[in-house]
């Protein structure tokens, strides 16, 4: 039975499910169910917290996991990244109130609070500063105005936490983050975990393309081949009028409109949308 350790809070734990309910995998009844047993397709879903993510499938006590590339890192575990999720995207950085610093060459004796002290430590460490760091569980934006740090180095979304609390991000980004699929570092193949894997790609596909419908006159068919060229090649199909054809392919979501447009222009009529349900490419 293929072993997935899956967020049970936060920011990544909601998307987590919603991506391994779309790719057919039994939810969670309730919030408190910790082990999901999914007798169909042969998988047990763990619900752990996850910073713990990375150290239980580092052990390879669980073969897969979803959790934060900046959670993998910063946990020193003996895992790697399986695939990215194309949810839960963050960065993570250092801020100070404004003036206090410019770089992380800056940070030379200043106290840095932050949650994440692996990926402090070793960036302080590669920028060849000394600074302390002073761990804290969360809300670190707070240790600036208690006075308990100089600079704090936490992950940033939106900024609008910052903000509140009167600080500004400096430097480059220490880590862009975003939610991973890990596995342990020395695993042999596992052909339960290349399914999931196709499982997952095929949501993210889903999730990315739509399916694009349209006919257009014969004679302008490579035309309209060049612009939705689909993944591997239109499908052309013959229309009760001769001089006519049906065209299919699959085309980027956020490009939709602009290639509905540029086929309307070239002569195609008809020109419909549909969503991908789930697909295997
Ligand atoms: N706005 C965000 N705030 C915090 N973490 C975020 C955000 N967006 C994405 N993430 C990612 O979520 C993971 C942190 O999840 P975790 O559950 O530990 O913290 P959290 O979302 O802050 O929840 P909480 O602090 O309430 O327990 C990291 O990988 C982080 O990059
Ligand atoms: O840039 P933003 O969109 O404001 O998001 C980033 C903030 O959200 C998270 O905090 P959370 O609410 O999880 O509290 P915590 O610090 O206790 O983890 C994170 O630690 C940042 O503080
Ligand atoms: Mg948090």
């Amino acid at each position: 039975m293929l072993r997935v350790a899956m967020p049970n809070k936060g920011s990544l734990a909601e998307s987590a499910a919603e991506i391994m309910r779309e790719a057919g995998y039994r939810g969670r009844r309730e919030s408190k169910e910790l082990v999901v047993v999914d007798a169909d397709n042969d998988v047990e879903l763990f619900f752990l917290r996850p910073r713990d993510i990375a150290v239980y499938v580092g052990r390879g006590t669980l073969d897969v996991g979803i959790t934060g590339r900046d959670l993998l890192l910063d946990s020193g575990a003996p895992a790697i990244e399986a695939m990215q999720l194309g949810f839960g995207a963050s960065t993570f950085r250092y801020a100070a109130r404004p003036g206090v610093a410019c770089s992380v060459g800056d940070l030379a004796g200043k106290r840095v609070a932050t949650s994440f002290e692996g990926l402090v430590e070793s960036d302080l460490k590669n920028a060849g500063v000394e600074a302390s760091v002073v761990r804290l569980d969360g809300a670190v934006e707070t240790a600036v105005t208690l006075g308990v740090a100089d600079v704090i180095a936490d992950v940033v979304e939106t900024g609008t936490t910052l903000r509140n609390a009167g600080l500004e991000v400096f430097g480059e980004p220490i880590l862009k983050s975003e939610a991973v699929l890990i596995r342990p570092a020395e695993a042999g193949a596992n052909p339960a975990v290349d399914v999931l894997v196709r499982r997952l790609q095929g949501v993210l596909t889903a999730r990315d393309y739509v399916m694009l419908d349209y006919d257009i006159r014969k004679d302008l068919v490579e035309k309209a081949s060049a612009i939705t060229p689909g993944l591997e090649s239109p499908t052309i199909s013959p229309l009760h009028d001769p001089d006519y054809v049906a065209v299919r392919a699959m085309v980027p979501r956020k490009r939709t409109n602009a290639l509905m447009d540029e086929l309307y222009d070239l002569g195609a009529r008809a020109i419909l949308v549909t969503e991908i349900a789930a697909c295997r490419l």
